[in-house]
């Protein structure tokens, strides 16, 4: 049971309640100690691909999605190309109403705003290739400077018009369809995001899409999670090359093995013509692993002692991010997961430095950063150039700002290396850059510091979490906010 205690207000500020939309906010958090019971928030991923999916559809209904600024800017998305989709029972029971574009979607009538989603941008600009005329899509400036190069480029191969305004790689991105499928190259080390997008759109082609892999497929359990949720609406996949070379992917493949389907592969296959059709007209988005990584950092840096923090909500699914539970393992950390009941619960505990490599973790990054400051020793993070091209570079910008905080950090272009324990964390006035994940993992460390930490742009939180400064406080946490 979350509990409120009282002298969990930091001194500065009033406080907490979840981010008023589109208002600037410092967060401050003091050192203090976290236990109880806290609900993750639904996956980000899962959520986005299913309302693109209900989209596809002729209508569907999505059970517990996560609500928040990304997952919005795709139901957006979706209405921009002639779906619908009904908020009016998301605060009864959770659910959202979508009534699909059914295949092939309308030429929007107006330009498409994907805020600061990277993955609302990826995939609904295959969704563009599909209509027979011009769409526009652009977002906001960390949005507009992200790569979409290889993305455009495949969608060239297949026929369409598919051009960034500036000639960049980067957005505002303009596209004119429609394809009719055919086979693609592209590059698997920038975005696992592209290859999902060919994969969704490709479905409701008349040819399917045959995708070539020329590099290492990065964030692969991302296309796990893809191919999760097609088999969810009745589509099927082929991966080529792999440890599943030719086998259709099922969800059943993905859960139970254990392991990455989508990882060595060279390619994948999605034949056209078919239709998404979820079983019984609906789908249920499961917990966010990336999301509860925060709350299980927190437990494990910051718990009472003699009391756990507990987390529900974390059932198992395709997400690369449960690997946090077994990086905390790793580090020496207290922490046990009942997959059954879907719980995960972490303890105090001392860590020590390990290393990690986020090839398929990407997201992990900044919450890693921060448990490598507070363990004893070195934290390597390697395999980590793709993390360089999210809401902000997380490479330099966890080094910067755990910097700021008194953390010692070798940065190379693929390794963050912290070396733990050279001097406490210190409270400082450190910037959230507008990302995040930047600002959960910072508010994580100021836990921890000596003093009180400032977290300017506390409000961005709202892009995948926006409970998150409650759930802390709820926690225990010493925590409030300034306008
Ligand atoms: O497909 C997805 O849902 C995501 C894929 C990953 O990006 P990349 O594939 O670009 O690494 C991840 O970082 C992002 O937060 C979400
Ligand atoms: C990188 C992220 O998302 P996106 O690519 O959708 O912006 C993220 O959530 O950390």
């Amino acid at each position: 049971m979350a509990r409120r205690r009282p002298g969990n207000l930091a001194a500065a500020g009033t406080p907490f309640l979840r981010p008023v939309e589109n208002s600037d906010m410092d967060a401050h958090v003091s050192r203090s100690s976290v236990s109880g019971r806290v609900r993750a928030p639904p996956s980000k991923s899962y959520t986005h691909r299913a309302i693109l999916a209900a989209g596809y559809s002729a209508g569907a209904l999505v059970r517990n999605p996560l609500w928040s600024a990304d997952t919005k800017a795709t139901a957006r998305a979706v209405e921009r190309y002639g779906g619908g989709v009904d908020r009016a029972s998301l605060k009864e029971d959770g659910t959202l109403e979508i009534t699909g574009f059914d295949g092939r979607p309308d030429v929007p009538a107006e330009v498409i705003d994907c805020a600061n989603s990277g993955t609302t941008m990826r995939l609904t600009t295959a969704t563009a290739a599909l209509a027979d005329g011009g769409t526009v899509l652009t977002g906001d400036a960390s949005l507009r400077s992200r790569p979409q190069g290889p993305l455009l480029d495949a969608l060239g191969q297949l026929g369409a018009r598919a051009e960034s305004t500036r000639r960049n790689g980067q957005a505002p991105l303009v596209v004119f369809g429609p394809v009719d499928g055919g086979e693609v190259s592209i590059p698997g080390d920038v975005s696992s995001q592209y290859v999902t997008a060919l994969l969704m759109a490709g479905a409701v082609t008349t040819d399917g899409i045959d995708i070539e892999l020329t590099t290492e497929l990065k964030s692969a359990p991302y296309v796990d999670i893809t191919l999760d949720v097609l088999d969810s609406f009745g589509v099927a996949v082929d991966v080529i090359g792999g440890a599943d070379d030719g086998d259709v992917a099922s969800a059943g493949d993905v859960v139970s093995a254990g392991d990455v389907v989508s990882a060595g592969a060279d390619g994948f296959c999605v034949p056209g013509g078919q239709s998404y059709e979820p079983a019984e007209g609906e789908y249920s988005v499961p917990g966010d692993f990336s999301s509860m990584s925060y709350l299980l950092a927190a437990g494990a840096v910051a718990g009472d002692p003699g009391e756990d923090v507990l987390v529900a909500g974390a059932h198992p699914s395709a997400q690369g991010d449960a690997a946090i539970v077994d990086i905390l393992d790793r580090m020496g950390a207290t922490i046990e997961w009942d997959r059954e009941n879907g719980q995960v619960r972490v303890a105090q505990s001392a860590l020590s430095g390990v290393d990690v490599d986020v090839g398929d973790t990407p997201d992990l990054l900044p919450t890693i950063a921060t448990l490598g400051a507070v363990a004893d020793g070195d934290t390597r993070i390697v395999n980590c150039e793709h993390v360089r091209y999210k809401e902000t570079d997380r490479v330099t910008a966890m080094a910067e700002e755990l910097g700021r905080m008194g953390a010692e950090v070798t940065e190379e272009r693929d390794v963050l290396t912290v070396h733990g324990e050279e001097t406490d964390l210190t409270g400082a006035t450190v910037d959230g850059r507008g990302d995040h994940r930047l600002v959960m993992a910072l508010a994580v460390a100021g836990l921890v510091a000596d003093g009180s930490t400032t977290i300017r742009g506390a409000e961005h939180v709202d892009v995948s979490f926006p409970g998150f400064f409650d759930a802390l406080y709820d926690l225990g946490a010493s925590v409030s906010r300034s306008e």
